[in-house]
């Protein structure tokens, strides 16, 4: 077995199994990677237990102490990227050039916050009167407990448990059941590294329900911070107002692509099939509708679509593999049903469309004569399918664009500078791709609006949802 494959939760800096285990399977071809122990509740009570018992040590280590720490967790991941990228396509499926993409952005969350971790500083405010004396405390919010998807089951969690580990806070998090082997290497790694018992935990367990219950309504638990679908996040933040947890969510999205007539066409191809494709199209920034201006839209299609065909789709183990299975049986009959209402609605079927039998292959697919009525346009589609929707003024298109509840990311082309700034401040999303589609990066604000959700990951926003500011009042100081 990979000596960094664990088979147990990770809580206290021990590795504990239980009494049951469950399969992790590989989306490629359905087989068993290794049986896991579900921790179960119980297990969730432990590791914030043990999380809340660590705080007081590890927030009292200075930033510098910490940061060693974690640049040390950030050396190993950097020296076991095959390894750990290898684990992620087996439990995930991404190509392993992805998976590799995904190690090093994960671990660059270290590397970004053990350095804003240094610079949290707190203010003095000019006093009001002789005999006070003013200040502002930045302190760390307390234990923190997540829960993570199964589309980027390393990044994820860095992107979270980075900030909030040089904040000063101690860290529990459950990551997907489909996709645990990542989070536990990360776990192994750390222990590696010399991060102490308790501070980083890992919970393995099916039992989404009950251990959601104690990681948003545990009495020690000081924060809370999801990554998943808007709907999960609606209800987690329900739970967490029971005890008004400081919560962050990062939720859906369904990002426009918008192609003017002024743009680079060569360019718009390939920042389009980046952002539709990577993942097989699972990501929350992936390209969910295409919106081309008419004058354009044959030139455009016609090359996006001979681009499209030459996407290698198979295991992502081999070389060569551009987009890899989806994570499940389910989610390709979800790709089915939303290529058939669309084709029912008055669309038309030009590249991939369907599935190799009894297998989780969907080919990259692209749909014409798309309206923003369908449900291929309206959902978050999650999967390879690329809707084009024609257009013919700037208004309109951003008014469709922006005509969703959700507001994540956006992306669109354009040559005219005029015209980019007027777009870009009109669009209602979190983030906006210009000229380029590959925008995430430790170094700027992460997040959505809307139902998107709230809280800002990596930059030097990053650090605010893990600290508290407190007000000291320094009083009858004058003679
Ligand atoms: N905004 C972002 O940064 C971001 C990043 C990745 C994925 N996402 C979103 O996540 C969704 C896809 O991921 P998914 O299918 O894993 O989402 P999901 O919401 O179904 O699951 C997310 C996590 O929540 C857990 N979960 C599900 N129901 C739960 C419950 N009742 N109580 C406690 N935990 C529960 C799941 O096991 C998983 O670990 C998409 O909507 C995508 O846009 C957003
Ligand atoms: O799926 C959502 C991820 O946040 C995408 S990325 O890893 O940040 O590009």
């Amino acid at each position: 077995m990979d000596n960094l494959i664990r088979q147990c939760s990770f809580i206290a800096g021990q590795w504990l199994p239980s009494e049951q285990l469950f399969p992790v399977t590989n989306p490629a071809n359905n087989q068993t990677v290794v049986e896991v122990y579900d921790a179960g509740a119980a297990g969730a009570v432990t590791a914030v237990e043990a999380a809340y018992s660590a705080m007081p040590s590890w927030s009292k280590k200075t930033a510098q102490q910490r940061a060693d720490l974690m640049l040390s967790w950030f050396a190993l991941i950097m020296e076991h990227q095959y390894e750990l990228a290898r684990l992620l396509t087996l439990e995930q499926g991404k190509p392993l050039t992805e998976a590799k993409g995904e190690v090093s952005y994960g671990a660059s969350f270290l590397q970004w916050f053990a350095e804003e971790g240094k610079r949290v500083y707190g203010d003095i405010i000019p006093q009001t009167n002789d005999s006070q004396r003013l200040l502002v405390l930045k302190q760390p919010v307390g234990v923190v407990t997540a829960i993570t998807p199964w589309n980027f089951p390393n990044a994820m969690i860095m992107r979270k448990a980075a900030a909030a580990l040089a904040a000063g806070c101690s860290f529990v998090v459950r990551p997907d059941p489909q996709t645990p082997l990542s989070a536990l290497a990360l776990a192994a790694l750390a222990e590696q590294a010399g991060i102490p018992a308790g501070v980083f935990n890992v919970i393995v367990s099916e039992q989404a329900q009950a251990v959601g219950e104690v990681l948003t309504t545990h009495p020690k638990v000081a924060k809370f911070t999801f990554t998943g679908s808007t709907q999960v996040g609606k209800l987690l933040m329900s739970q967490c107002s029971q005890g008004i947890k400081k919560v962050s969510m990062e939720l859906g999205g369904n990002a426009p692509l918008i192609v003017f007539d002024d743009a680079d066409l060569e360019l718009a191809v390939q920042g389009a099939i980046q952002s539709k494709y990577r993942n097989a199209g699972q990501t929350c920034i992936c390209t969910n509708r295409i919106y081309v201006h008419n004058r354009i839209r044959e030139q455009f299609t016609e090359r996006y679509v001979a681009a499209v065909k030459q996407l290698k789709l198979g295991d992502g183990l081999r070389e060569g593999i551009d987009v890899g299975p989806l994570i499940s049986g389910k989610a390709v009959e979800r790709m089915q049903s939303l290529i058939d209402d669309s084709l029912a609605m008055g669309a038309t079927l030009v590249a991939g469309g369907r599935c190799a039998s009894k297998s989780n292959f969907f080919e990259p697919t692209v749909l014409t004569n798309v309206t923003d009525e369908m449900p291929v346009a309206g959902e978050e589609i999650f999967g390879p399918i690329s809707p084009i929707i024609g257009f013919d003024d700037e208004v309109e298109v951003i008014s469709s664009a922006n005509a969703v509840e959700v507001g994540l990311a956006a992306y669109f082309y354009s040559e005219n500078i005029r015209r980019i700034w007027r777009v870009a401040e009109q669009l209602a999303f979190g983030m906006v791709g210009i000229n380029d589609t590959a925008i995430s990066n430790a170094v700027a604000p992460f997040g959505g609006i809307k139902q998107s959700g709230f809280g800002r990951e990596g930059s030097k926003y990053g650090l605010d949802d893990y600290l508290v500011t407190k007000y000291l009042c320094l009083g009858s100081l004058s003679d």
